[in-house]
């Protein structure tokens, strides 16, 4: 077998995370929509990894707040879910992320926003108290409001 070179490491993207997921007949209703709740624990991940990626080493961040999410468009079994998650304001310790939801049709190859949200992390210290995060980069602040259709994974 020959040997490979050693393959390189990158930077992750920072403040930001985009996932992709499916959705199967487990994670629908009777009405074979996707339970909230299982779209709430896809927001809560794409988030907290958002807020890692800001908050960087040195302890764990956890959800404090989920807030203002609103479900505008079923999502249906079969479909796939884009989810776009961005640090959009910090305070000393505390990271507010906003969370956009986009259902794929796979037949048609069409994506509708279906969910949105804002979820507030809290970075800790190794023994669980919360510390310092950086500050925001320039224009993230601003430029975040809003559903960002351009970056939809
Ligand atoms: C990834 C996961 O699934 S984690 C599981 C679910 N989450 C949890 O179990 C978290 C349980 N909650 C806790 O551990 C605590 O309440 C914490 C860590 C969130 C906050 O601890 P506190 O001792 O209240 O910290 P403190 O009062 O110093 O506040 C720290 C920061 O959190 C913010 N904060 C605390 N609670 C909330 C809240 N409910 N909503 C929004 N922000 C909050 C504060 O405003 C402060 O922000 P700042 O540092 O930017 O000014």
């Amino acid at each position: 077998m020959t040997d490979l070179p050693a393959l390189p490491t990158t930077p992750a993207p920072r403040s930001r995370a985009r996932m992709l997921e499916l959705v199967f007949p487990k994670d629908t209703n009777y009405l074979g929509t996707a339970f909230g709740g299982f779209v709430l624990s896809l927001m809560d991940k794409a988030a907290s990894v958002a807020a890692v990626r800001h908050a960087g080493t040195g302890g764990a961040v956890v959800t404090a707040r989920m807030d203002g999410v609103d479900f505008h468009t079923p999502i249906r079994v079969g479909d796939a879910v884009a989810l776009d998650a961005r640090v959009v304001r910090v305070g000393r310790s505390s990271m507010t992320i906003r969370v956009d939801v986009y259902r794929e049709n796979m037949a048609s190859g069409e994506q509708q926003l279906a969910t949105t949200g804002v979820f507030v992390f809290v970075a800790l210290d190794e023994e669980g108290r919360p510390r310092p995060v950086p500050p925001l980069a320039e224009g993230l602040d601003t430029a975040s409001q809003h559903p960002d259709p351009e970056a939809r994974p």
